[in-house]
């Protein structure tokens, strides 16, 4: 999609600084923003409800300027991308917001300062592995609290797989894996944090490399919207970044993730192959039973509603 709805100036006094004055007194922000969007519904039929309606838009923005005060403009402005993007729903795919403070505490002579965000809705594939504790319960309660973050929909969990273990020390406990897939707005780094944080609730120890976990979450691809689930690459994420390495450097080779992911999504593609294929000729596909769905509703610590960026 490139076509956009930009608002420019939309200004108010907040209360958010760093400073102890800077919250008390408050000063003025100023918010520019453009959503990136697809006009062509709204052009042909003239109606309201095929597009996003920029006084929506202008008043979430104003109400988050004027509303709890935040120390970085860094954080009013993701907040706000936040917002735009769930109003917009799937009437957008990404959001550019600038948050200006012209009377920041700034002790020389300066024309302006402001921060700019751009954020947007990706689909997004993880695989989530267990093989120490009830991994059946862990594994429920993880996509819980996937499910449960208001910037994260669950779209599908597949079918659990028990596998045996690849790599690693001998005499692990076979594990139990799954795959979920859905959208994001968050940012590639955040949504790896919040997995790394969900781990760390259910006491995951990193030691031995490959060695037995309560629970392993990894961003196996994320994909920008509006790309077709088997369009080859299509809108894929390619990173080479070590800290998030996408799509994930080993998943292409492993039947534990591509085996349900497979089952959840069989049209799927992975850097341009099929991943039922991919799973067909993975060296560990002899180690993959597939067990049935994960019951996880009833695991999810809210009940999951709305979507990305709500
Ligand atoms: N796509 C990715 N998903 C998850 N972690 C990633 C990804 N790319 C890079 N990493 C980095 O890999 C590091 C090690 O992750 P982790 O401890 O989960 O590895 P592992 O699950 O034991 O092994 P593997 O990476 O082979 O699945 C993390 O600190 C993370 O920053
Ligand atoms: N069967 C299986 N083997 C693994 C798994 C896993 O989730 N399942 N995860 C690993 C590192 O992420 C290493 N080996």
């Amino acid at each position: 999609m490139s076509d956009l709805i930009t608002l420019t100036g939309i200004e108010a006094t907040g209360h958010h600084g760093v400073f102890e004055i800077e919250k008390r007194e408050g000063q003025t922000f100023r918010v520019d923003l453009t959503l990136e969007t697809d006009h062509s519904a709204a052009g042909a039929s003239d109606a309201l409800e095929e597009t996003v309606n920029y006084a929506e838009l202008a008043e979430a923005a104003h109400a988050l300027i004027v509303g709890e005060p935040r120390d970085l403009i860094e954080a009013l402005a993701e907040d706000i991308a936040a917002r735009c993007l769930g109003l917009a729903g799937e009437r957008a795919t990404a959001v550019t917001v600038t948050v200006h403070k012209p009377q920041a505490p700034i002790e020389v002579p300066f024309g302006g300062v402001s921060v700019t965000v751009r954020r947007e809705r990706l689909r997004m594939v993880l695989a989530l592995g267990s093989n120490l504790g009830d991994s059946g319960a862990t594994l429920a309660e993880a996509v819980g609290a996937l499910a449960a973050h208001p910037r994260v929909r669950v779209d599908s969990v597949s079918d659990v797989a028990r596998t045996k273990p690849v790599g690693g020390p001998e005499g692990q406990p076979d594990y139990l894996n799954i795959v979920v897939t859905g959208e994001t707005s968050l940012a590639p780094r955040a949504l790896l944090a919040f997995a790394h944080r969900i781990e760390a609730e259910h006491h995951r120890e990193r030691g031995v490399r490959w060695g037995a976990r309560t629970l392993d979450i990894d961003v196996v691809a994320l994909r920008r919207t509006g790309t077709a689930v088997g369009a080859a690459a299509g809108g894929e994420l390619v990173s080479a970044d070590p800290v998030l390495t996408l799509p994930h450097p080993r998943a292409a080779e492993r039947a534990f993730v591509l085996a349900p992911w497979s089952w959840a999504e069989p049209e799927a593609r992975l850097a341009g192959q099929g991943v039922a294929e991919l799973a067909a000729s993975a060296p560990d596909r002899d180690g993959v039973e597939r067990l049935g769905p994960l019951k996880w509703e009833a695991a999810a610590p809210n009940a999951p509603a709305e979507g990305p960026g709500r």
